[in-house]
């Protein structure tokens, strides 16, 4: 595989989903550690005592060193040891159980992060999820989901408390003599333009970084997809170079990290030694001139190596803090996608009449689709809709279920804009049923509640009987037998019937059925157009039609023709107009009789 060939695809990652500016991440993050403000304030607390007696062992070993220079008794020492003992003990137990706080509070706001984001995704528009490529959804909720949830369970925490025992350090040097404190700032300036020049490269490398591993995962399912096309047209060359540029992307944008982490951290250990030899410098000479004590100078040397602990702590987690608010910031770039449910209407539809009006469509960067059509399906009407391939049919379908809007025009269900309504409204009101049935690894029962979540068993099972999947109550296990994945592959036809079971179990005003027959051999087709009569009994039904007898048993027939409906009326009306109907209807009669033939 050959890296040399750089540039990612630039066209893929134009569509990837928004990522949050920072000031959209700082709030975000605020606002999540001020939902458990009780918790926080008590793992700082504990975490503060914990360093405050962590200072106490430098300060005390320097009185130690005092009072022995002032000839001071061997019960003195023994008093001042047994405080450093005490001390010693108050680290161990306060930082117990800091840590055990922090860990549990970061746990529940990494919790919380995901379940918001969970939710943001399933309320995602379809079209937004659609454009963006599952590869980018994907790699937000594997990769920067775990990320982000570190910076809550490990670097928010680590950073805190090593800031807490930076500050207290820090005051206690200045407690002892503001003088020696001062040796701190030797160590100031390296570090600072060290940090700056880090941290103004890291989160766009962090970023882009995060985005090659998008761009991969989309052209990994785009090659796994299309993995039959590939083989047919010979296009191998064509997907190894789409995959070797991605992964060259990739390989560029960590290298730029590794190169920023391979300069910083080396960097930064230099400049560790640089305040102990201050202290140890300009106190030597303070104290041959009186100024400072043996005990001061021993103290302030201490805590100067002690602080570069937390120091040391602090700038190697800036980089993961870095990583997760980069993560973060892409986690909350999902949250900024507007609501499926901003600005939806408080109507609700009186019936299932289906009525669309002068709608227009083109998807992004084409031109219209459908050129303004009119057609009004009453309540609990069936119409098939026909027509040439690439006429606008699915197109269509898509509109009235509300998974897209027009550019122009309305979609109404029973009086009210399909598009307008709250998504769990209009999930109950209308359901598109496609060729693609998806079978979730998990049991019948889960694959079945998803459509009525509080249905019982007697109730999946009356579903199940009324779209004929005789099949389902001979499983092993029933209701509780794994289907899907490697545990039991199911048949399409099978797979369909559950999707119609769904159908049933959600109770939907009207239905639409895109070629969602077509994928079965004709025999259970048939079978299952049987079926689908006891699903769409009472329903305002769409049907696309691809054989032309379900059209037959429409009450109306509707010919979509380059974007327009040519010709509506029912099947004996549209014969004898002698139209395009009707010569589909002879080519295919024609066809169909020589079949059975
Ligand atoms: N996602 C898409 N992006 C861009 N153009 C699209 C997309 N889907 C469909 N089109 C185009 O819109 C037009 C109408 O397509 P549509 O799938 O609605 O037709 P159809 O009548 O359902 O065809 P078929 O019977 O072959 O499924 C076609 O020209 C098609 O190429």
């Amino acid at each position: 595989m050959s890296i040399q060939t750089v540039n990612a695809p630039k066209a893929s990652s134009g569509n990837l989903l928004p990522i949050a500016e920072r000031a959209e991440v700082r709030h975000a993050f605020v606002r999540l550690l001020l939902s458990e403000k009780r918790r926080v304030a008590l793992a700082i607390g504990l975490h503060l005592i914990a360093a405050v007696a962590s200072a106490v062992a430098p300060l005390l070993l320097g009185e130690i060193i005092d009072a022995l220079g002032a000839g001071g008794s061997v019960a003195d020492v023994d008093r001042l040891a047994l405080g450093i003992g005490a001390a010693a003990l108050a680290v161990l137990v306060f930082t117990w159980a800091g840590t055990f706080v922090a860990h549990r509070l970061g746990e529940r706001l990494s919790a919380t992060m995901r379940e918001r984001f969970v939710d943001q995704c399933l309320r995602l528009p379809m079209p937004v999820v659609e454009r963006a490529g599952s590869g980018d959804l994907m790699t937000r909720s594997s990769g920067d989901v775990p990320e982000a949830g570190g910076l809550f369970r490990d670097g928010v925490p680590q950073v805190t408390v090593s800031v807490l025992k930076v500050v207290v350090y820090l005051s206690a040097m200045v407690w002892v003599s503001p003088l020696l404190a001062l040796c701190m700032l030797v160590a100031v300036p390296t570090i600072t333009i060290g940090t700056r020049w880090y941290l103004k490269r890291a989160r766009a490398g962090y970023l882009n970084e995060r985005k090659a591993e998008s761009t991969i995962g989309d052209t990994m399912a785009a090659s796994a997809d299309g993995a039959r096309t590939t083989a047919t047209y010979r296009l191998r060359p064509v997907r190894d170079r789409a995959g070797d540029d991605t992964v060259a992307g990739h390989w560029s944008a960590a290298r730029y990290t590794l190169f920023l982490r391979s300069v910083f951290f080396p960097f930064l250990d230099g400049t560790y030694a640089l305040p102990t030899a201050a202290v140890l410098l300009i106190g030597g000479a303070f104290y041959f001139d009186g100024a400072v004590s043996l005990g001061m100078v021993a103290s302030c040397a201490v805590l100067t190596r002690q602080i570069m602990f937390p120091l040391d702590h602090i700038l190697m987690w800036i980089e993961k803090v870095q990583r997760g608010f980069a993560a973060l910031a892409r986690v909350e770039g999902v949250s900024g996608i507007q609501d499926v449910d901003e600005g939806a209407t408080d109507r609700r539809p009186e019936d299932g009449a289906v009525a669309l009006h002068g709608v227009r469509y083109a998807y992004p960067g084409g031109g219209d689709v459908l050129h303004g059509v009119d057609l009004e399906v009453p309540a609990g009407q069936r119409l098939a809709v026909v027509g040439p391939s690439g006429a606008g049919k699915s197109t269509l379908a898509r509109l009235i279920s509300g998974a897209d809007v027009p550019r122009d025009g309305a979609v109404t269900i029973g009086g009210v804009d399909v598009a307008a309504l709250p998504l769990s409204e209009r999930r109950s009101r209308v359901t598109l049923v496609t060729q693609e049935h998806h079978v979730f690894t998990a049991t019948l029962r889960d694959n079945l509640v998803l459509a009525k979540s509080e249905a019982d068993d007697a109730e999946l099972e009356r579903a199940l009987a009324a779209v004929g999947a005789d099949w389902a109550f001979d499983l092993p296990d029933g209701l509780d037998t794994e289907l899907g994945g490697t545990a039991r592959e199911l048949d399409a036809a099978s797979a369909q019937q559950i999707a119609l079971a769904r159908i049933i179990l959600a109770d939907p005003d009207v239905v639409i059925l895109d070629e969602a027959t077509a994928m079965l051999d004709p025999r259970a087709a048939r079978d299952t157009e049987r079926a689908l009569g006891a699903v769409l009994e009472g329903r305002t039904v769409i049907a696309i039609a691809h054989r032309l007898h379900t059209a037959h048993d429409a009450d109306r027939i509707a010919v979509v023709e380059e974007g327009l409906v040519a010709e509506l009326g029912s099947h004996d009306g549209l014969i004898a107009l002698d139209g395009h109907y009707a010569g589909l209807w002879r080519a295919w009669h024609g066809e169909f009789a020589s079949a059975e033939a």
